[in-house]
């Protein structure tokens, strides 16, 4: 893959809350294409996308969209869609509420809500209130919303969290089917994603750990975030069929394909 031209730059980027410094001095370029960002619980990759998307403002350093600076920034914010992880949508109104609004306040109608309903098929529960709402559920209409309008720049927080196999399998080939999209995927499941992806930042500790191309990092990343996972003191099964983490206090086994990393 050609590396495409920087859609998001970032120099010396610094966020502090108190005495916290979620983000120490990152310095990044992130181009065209599918971007993967990765790292461990609390490292700073969620406050790098608020950063980018606008939510926060930077503490010292500076952060560029589209060559923008997106803090209050519209004419930016039009140009990306985001689904944040937790989700969070107000309790009390449908999804198709909630979507059709949202979908007016870019400038889309109806018909875009029909569009993007497709997608992540959540048609059979777009009329119920999203109080009642499975997180499954939740974060497919999240990642729905972050679709309205079909912008250039799509920000995912987590997006395989907490969907089952087929809305997984779906995500990515959505994903992978967008063109000319560009995405800037946080997620601690990337096994899945790697064979999509063309570029990986790896965030940790408030700074850039590593940044490149997907196919010269891959052996890298796997170092850093393959887990390692020795078996403890657990009897084997016992019987033919008789899987050692089906208990019967309800232990589920861990989900192929999976790496979550925490
Ligand atoms: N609004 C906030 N107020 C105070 N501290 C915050 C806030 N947001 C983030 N932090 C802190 O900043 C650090 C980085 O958090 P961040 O959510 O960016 O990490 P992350 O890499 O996304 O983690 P995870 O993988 O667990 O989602 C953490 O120490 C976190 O507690």
């Amino acid at each position: 893959m050609e590396v495409g031209q920087v859609i998001i730059e970032a120099k010396n980027l610094k966020k502090t809350f108190g005495n916290i410094h979620a983000l120490d001095g990152v310095s990044v370029e992130i181009p065209e294409g599918i971007t993967l960002v990765l790292g461990p619980n609390g490292g700073g990759k969620s406050t790098f996308l608020k950063l980018a998307t606008g939510v926060y403002r930077p503490s010292a350093g500076e952060i560029r969209v589209f060559g923008e600076n997106p803090w209050n920034n519209w004419r930016v914010k039009k140009r990306f869609g985001v689904a944040y992880d937790p989700p969070a949508f107000p309790q009390f109104t449908t999804g198709r509420e909630w979507l059709t609004l949202f979908a007016e306040s870019k400038g889309f109608g109806g018909e875009e809500v029909e569009r993007v309903a497709e997608l992540f098929d959540v048609r059979s529960f777009l009329d119920e209130r999203i109080t009642g709402y499975s997180s499954g559920m939740l974060k497919r209409l999240s990642l729905t919303q972050a679709f309205i309008g079909k912008p250039e720049l799509i920000f995912l927080d987590e997006p395989l969290a907490n969907i089952d196999f087929e809305s997984m399998g779906r995500v990515i080939e959505v994903i992978d089917g967008m063109g000319k999209t560009n995405f800037v995927i946080i997620s601690h499941i990337w096994e899945p994603l790697m064979p999509i992806v063309d570029w990986v930042v790896v965030i940790g500790n408030g700074k850039v750990v590593l940044s490149g191309k997907a196919e010269e990092v891959q052996e890298d990343v796997e170092k850093l975030f393959k887990p390692r996972v020795r078996r403890g003191g657990r009897k084997a099964p016992s019987s033919p069929g008789q899987e050692g983490w089906q208990t019967p206090g309800g232990d589920k086994p861990p989900e192929a394909g999976t790496s979550a990393t925490e």
